[in-house]
């Protein structure tokens, strides 16, 4: 049984949505982010209210000097830096504050998130001093453009069709959802013919009205970094550091930072594969940067354009082969730090 708060949930989430969507198939909306071309092996996007250390971080981490002050909306556009590590080099954004409402057009909100919304990791940087509502102020300012936090895309599977009419089924009695209600949302976005297999029972109205704006949905890992935390207690530091997802770090005191590049890399999950020409050692010195679980397909990628199509084996050394070394096709998955050598036809 679906209880009136769930109704009026879901009747509300709907008109939400319609106020603030475009409608399906319309452009991407919310504004253009800054013009900031994307370079080297992944994005991170650092997001935060005014004044919390976030150009003081990106000025640690990397070459760049962004403009670093006492007062609000020091940094007015999207500053790059590059961040070195493990070989790989990562794209960091420095982005101006943002302002509850952002979402909606206040200050340069709107380009700040759309700038977010193309990383591949968001860092949002909190100050430790600040109460403990300024998190969430700023998760409902991305989810209301449509990024995800942390999430994965709900496990609903929704197909147009040209006709036949809406055919709705749930793999499992659902908790929060009924076939009327789905019924109610898809009319109202004009999906009249449609296949919907609901495969989560605990998914809600916000999830459905995810996935019929799929195009609009971005799911991006983010990390929660507190700085400032010279001028917290111990209990309290204590307290935010066992927080899921979360760093602490001090800029000014020059503690943790290190943390925070780690715990960066970890989430990016990139991974370094080495290679080795027969009958010599491996090339540690340069490695070649590759996304998690990438097979050998990708790694001749990263050598060559033009490579898999000589390809005739692999051989591989390390975590991912079941023996050392181990014959491989394109379709072998690699592990971090393996060697590979490969053998063209
Ligand atoms: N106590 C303390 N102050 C810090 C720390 N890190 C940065 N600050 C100070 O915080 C103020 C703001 O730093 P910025 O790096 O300009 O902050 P921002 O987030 O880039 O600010 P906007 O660009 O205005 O959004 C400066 O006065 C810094 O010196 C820290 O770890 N501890
Ligand atoms: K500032
Ligand atoms: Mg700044």
């Amino acid at each position: 049984m679906v209880n009136i708060t769930e109704k009026i949930k879901e009747k509300l989430a709907r008109l939400r949505a319609q106020l603030l969507e475009p409608a399906p198939g319309a452009g991407s909306g919310g504004g253009a982010g800054f013009d900031v071309s994307k370079s080297g092996d992944a994005r991170i996007a650092l997001v935060g209210f005014p004044s919390v250390g976030k150009s003081t971080f990106l000025s640690k981490i990397t070459k760049t000097k962004s403009e670093v002050a006492a007062y609000s909306f020091t940094t007015l556009t999207a500053i790059p830096g590059v961040l070195e590590y493990g070989g790989a080099e990562i794209q960091v954004l420095d982005l101006p504050g943002i302002i509850e409402g952002a979402s909606e057009g206040k200050g340069r909100g709107r380009q700040v998130i759309s700038a977010a919304k193309t990383s591949d990791l968001i860092l949002m940087i909190l100050d430790a001093t600040k109460k403990a509502e300024q998190r969430a102020l700023l998760e409902g300012e991305l989810e209301a453009v449509g990024i995800r936090l942390n999430r994965e895309p709900p496990n609903i599977y929704l197909k147009p069709k040209k006709a036949g009419g809406m055919k709705i089924t749930f793999q499992s009695p659902p908790k929060n959802l009924d076939e009327k209600m789905l019924y109610n949302i898809l009319r109202d976005y004009k999906m009249l013919n449609c296949e919907v297999l609901v495969r989560d029972e605990n998914a809600t109205v916000d999830d459905f009205i995810d996935v019929i704006m799929k195009d609009h949905r971005k799911y991006i890992k983010c990390l929660y970094v507190y700085n400032k935390i010279d001028s917290v207690s111990l209990d309290f530091l204590d307290k935010l550091a066992r927080e899921p997802h979360t760093v602490v770090m001090s800029c000014e005191l020059d503690l943790g930072i290190q943390d925070v590049v780690e715990r960066c890399w970890q989430e990016l999950q990139l991974m370094r594969i080495y290679t080795k020409r027969k009958g010599e050692e491996p090339d540690f010195s340069e490695a070649l940067i590759v996304r998690n679980k990438s097979s050998i397909e990708e790694v001749c990628d990263q050598v060559h354009r033009t490579l898999k199509e000589t390809f005739k084996y692999a051989m591989v050394w390390g975590a991912s082969a079941r023996h050392v070394p181990q014959r491989v096709g394109l379709s072998h998955i690699v592990a971090d730090e393996d060697v590979v050598s490969i053998v063209a036809k």
